[in-house]
C-alpha cells in the first residue's frame, strides 16, 4: 500500500470532521451524525454484517467493496462519539511488537 493510500484514512477523518456543520440534506455524513451515536452505530453494524457476507462468500472485489463501506461507517460511529480513525491508529501503533498471545495471558 502507498503512503497516498494509508493518507486515505487521514483524509477521511478531515472530511467527516468538515461534514459536521455541513447540510444533512447534502451530505450523507452530516445526515448520520445528526442521527446521534446510537444511529451511526447501528448503520456500522449493517455494513460490518455486509462485509461478513462477501467475506464468507469469497468475492474479493465485493470484499474490497463492503470493508469501504463499513471502515466509513466506523470513521462516522468514533466522530459521533468524539473520535477518528487516527485515535484508532495511535491504539495500533501501541499495540505494536506484542503478540495477541502474550497480551491475553497478561490480563
Ligand atoms: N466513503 C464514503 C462512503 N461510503 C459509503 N457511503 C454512503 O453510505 C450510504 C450507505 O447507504 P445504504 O445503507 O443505502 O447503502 P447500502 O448498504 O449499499 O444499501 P443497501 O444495500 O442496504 O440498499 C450510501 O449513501 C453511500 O454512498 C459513503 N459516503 C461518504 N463517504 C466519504 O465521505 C465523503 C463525504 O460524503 P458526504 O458526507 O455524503 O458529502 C465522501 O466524499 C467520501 O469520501
Amino acid at each position: 500500500m502507498s503512503d497516498d493510500d494509508y493518507a486515505a484514512f487521514a483524509r477521511l477523518d478531515a472530511t467527516i470532521a468538515a461534514r459536521r456543520s455541513a447540510d444533512a440534506g447534502e451530505s450523507w455524513t452530516a445526515a448520520l451524525l445528526a442521527k446521534g451515536p446510537e444511529k451511526c452505530a447501528e448503520k456500522f453494524g449493517e455494513e460490518a454484517v455486509e462485509a461478513i457476507i462477501e467475506a464468507v462468500k469469497g468475492d474479493r472485489a465485493k470484499l474490497t467493496a463492503e470493508a469501504a463501506d463499513a471502515v466509513y461507517h466506523l470513521a462516522v460511529m468514533l466522530a459521533a462519539r468524539g473520535l477518528a480513525l487516527s485515535d484508532v491508529a495511535a491504539e495500533l501503533a501501541r499495540r505494536e511488537g506484542r503478540s495477541g498471545i502474550e497480551e491475553k495471558a497478561a490480563r
